[in-house]
């Protein structure tokens, strides 16, 4: 059955508490962090706690993604190395550029192969957050078929653009809209940068609501008390969910009469509100609504 993806929580991939913790707070999926939230000295450290936490912890069916470090660091090939065999569900690549999907893809297809594993089972996701990442976003999907979702890093990306960063967000809305255009293009996640301000409540589900209404998927956060608002906004409302049970019912209805398009409380319906209303039903069934 296919799953939800709506949060994807990051958690410091040498803090072994929260690691620990990974299965049980709730998100669809948890992002072990190898990368930024991890100093220099640390590196080493931190990849065998996520090779132990992959290979040992229960996740309760938590999707595991682990973002390595960059190829171009001491630090990549020897996270892909240590990580793949322990089968994580996909691996982050940061910065993403085509060469470098291709590379860690054909890097797991040599481990799958060592290792016994089922070949392609290790999915890509790669981060976009640079300018060129975003402008080549096409073909850094089509590098590998193990590609299932796009990360948006807006830190990143504003710091390459060379652009402030502000709470409203209206800089990226570029970068949102391409993201949720090309991912929808090629049926894979499309999902919205963190939310640095743990605190300020209000300020998240706002930026959570703009990433929804531009057509992101789900939202990665920082901190489980994010986690409950992102499934909140991402699920249809009791309204929503109304409105397209009687949209598909009027619809029944309307087949049996033999008309294409008919009306439902003055407005127009054709085919696609009804696939709007079928897609509302669908999301309503994923997140036990109904
Ligand atoms: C910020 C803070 C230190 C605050 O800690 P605090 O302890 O003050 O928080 P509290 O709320 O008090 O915690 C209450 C309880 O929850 C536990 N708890 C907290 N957070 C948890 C968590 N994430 N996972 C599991 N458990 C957690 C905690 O251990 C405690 O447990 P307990 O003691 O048992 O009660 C903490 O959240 C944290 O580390 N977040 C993740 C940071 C991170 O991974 N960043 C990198 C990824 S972003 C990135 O890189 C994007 C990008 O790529 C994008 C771009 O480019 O744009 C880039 O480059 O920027
Ligand atoms: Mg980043």
């Amino acid at each position: 059955m296919e799953s939800l993806r709506r949060s994807m929580l990051f958690m410091p991939g040498n803090n072994p508490g929260m690691l620990q913790n990974a299965g049980i707070l709730g998100a669809d999926s948890v992002i072990l962090d190898l990368e930024d939230a991890v100093s220099i000295n640390e590196k080493d450290a931190a990849r065998i706690l996520v090779r132990n936490a992959v290979k040992d912890i229960d996740f309760y069916g938590t999707e595991v993604v682990v973002r390595v470090n960059p190829l171009s660091t001491d630090f990549g090939l020897e996270d892909i190395k240590e990580i793949a065999p322990v089968k994580p569900d996909a691996l982050m690549v940061t910065k993403a550029t085509e060469e470098d999907v291709r590379t860690v893809s054909d890097i797991l297809t040599r481990i799958e192969k060592e290792e016994g594993l089922e070949q392609k089972s290790i999915k890509i996701f790669p981060l976009i957050e640079t300018a060129y990442g975003l402008e080549h976003i096409h073909t850094i999907i089509e590098s590998s078929d193990r590609v299932i979702g796009i990360l948006l890093g807006a830190e990143d990306l504003t710091a390459d653009l060379g652009i402030k960063r502000t709470r409203d967000g209206e800089e990226i809305f570029y970068a949102r809209s391409k993201v949720a255009a090309a991912c929808k293009a090629h049926g894979i996640a499309a999902i919205d940068t963190p939310f640095s301000d743990m605190d300020d409540v209000e300020g998240f589900c706002r930026d959570v609501e703009k990433a929804k209404s531009l057509g992101l998927t789900g939202k990665a956060a920082i901190n489980p008390r994010q986690v409950e608002p992102i499934h909140e906004i991402f699920a249809p409302s009791q309204e929503e969910i109304t409105h397209a049970q009687r949209v598909i019912q009027a619809m029944e209805q309307a087949k049996k009469e033999g008309k294409g398009v008919f009306s439902l409380d003055g407005k127009m319906v054709d085919a696609p509100i009804i696939a709007r209303a079928e897609t509302t039903i669908k999301k309503a069934k994923l997140a036990g609504l109904l």
